[in-house]
């Protein structure tokens, strides 16, 4: 059956069932369980190590879980990877590539264009576009190693958006960027809404994850929380899922282990 045959029968969506991970004897995500429907944005939050990352990856097929189904639009991950566009942290990218800022989002469309065949108006069309929309195009012809941690990022985005993804994975997309980036990008998955793409983002900012997204998951190796901010952010799911460290709520409170201090 064709992938858009299948979407068009089938309400689209993730569905993530009794997931496990481990990397050799250690489980990172343990019995994890969730869907998400189309066009719904989801923020993922949790300590470090919590298994975040891992997550995103197995949803994208480069991990392999040890038990458990992940779904997408009916299909296992890889299977029409395509519709699934993932933003990696920064620190996992080699910047060293000798490659301009076109070519980097040109490999947005690889999936659609195969690696030999010659990119279409059509694909230019739509890096210009990711360029556009993340406010890069006047860096177009620049190498990517040459650019600030926040033009990086700018273009990271620019090539998930070339590729017209149902889902969009952004794992930490505002670490160590700068405001106007972090904002830029808000307002592209704002607009996103509109055009139905499912956003699942990965933060360490609770105030943000708190304010700008209708639904939290709290990840440390199990989902502590899943729910509306107040819901999944309550004191005591953050103090199960951090432990003793310090936090800042949404609030502007500070938690620390079991004691809320103003
Ligand atoms: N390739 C790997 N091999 C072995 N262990 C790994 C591997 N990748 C991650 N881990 C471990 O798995 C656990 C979960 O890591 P992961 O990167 O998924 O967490 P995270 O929530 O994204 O963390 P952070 O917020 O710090 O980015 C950590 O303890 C990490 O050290």
């Amino acid at each position: 059956m064709m992938l858009s045959e299948h979407i068009a029968r089938e309400p689209a969506h993730l569905e993530i069932e009794r997931l496990t991970v481990a990397y050799g004897r250690r489980r990172v995500l343990d019995d994890i369980s969730f869907r998400v429907d189309y066009g719904e944005r989801v923020v993922m939050v949790g300590p470090n190590g919590a298994g975040k990352s891992t997550l995103f990856k197995a949803l994208v097929g480069l991990v392999k879980p040890q038990s458990g189904t992940i779904r997408i639009h009916g299909l296992p991950p890889g299977a029409h990877q395509d519709c699934v566009a993932y933003v990696p942290q920064r620190e996992e990218v080699d910047w060293r590539f000798p490659v301009t800022v076109t070519d980097v989002v040109m490999m947005g469309r690889f999936g659609r264009l195969g690696w030999f065949r010659r990119p279409t108006r059509v694909d230019r069309a739509a890096v210009e576009r990711g360029l556009e929309l993340m406010g890069i195009a006047h860096l177009a012809r620049r190498p990517i190693g040459e650019l600030s941690g926040g033009q990086q990022q700018r273009v990271f985005l620019a090539r998930a958006l070339a590729q017209e993804p149902h889902i969009l994975l952004l794992d930490e997309p505002f670490t160590g960027v700068d405001a106007a980036t972090q904002e830029a990008t808000l307002s592209v998955l704002d607009a996103l809404r509109n055009q139905k793409v499912t956003i699942i983002l990965s933060t360490h900012d609770l105030g943000l994850a708190a304010a700008r997204f209708e639904r939290v998951l709290l990840i440390n190796r199990r989902l502590i929380g899943d729910g509306p901010p107040a819901q999944a952010l309550r004191r005591d799911l953050l103090t199960e899922a951090f432990g003793g460290q310090v936090l800042t709520l949404p609030d502007g409170s500070v938690l620390v282990d079991q004691c809320a201090c103003n």
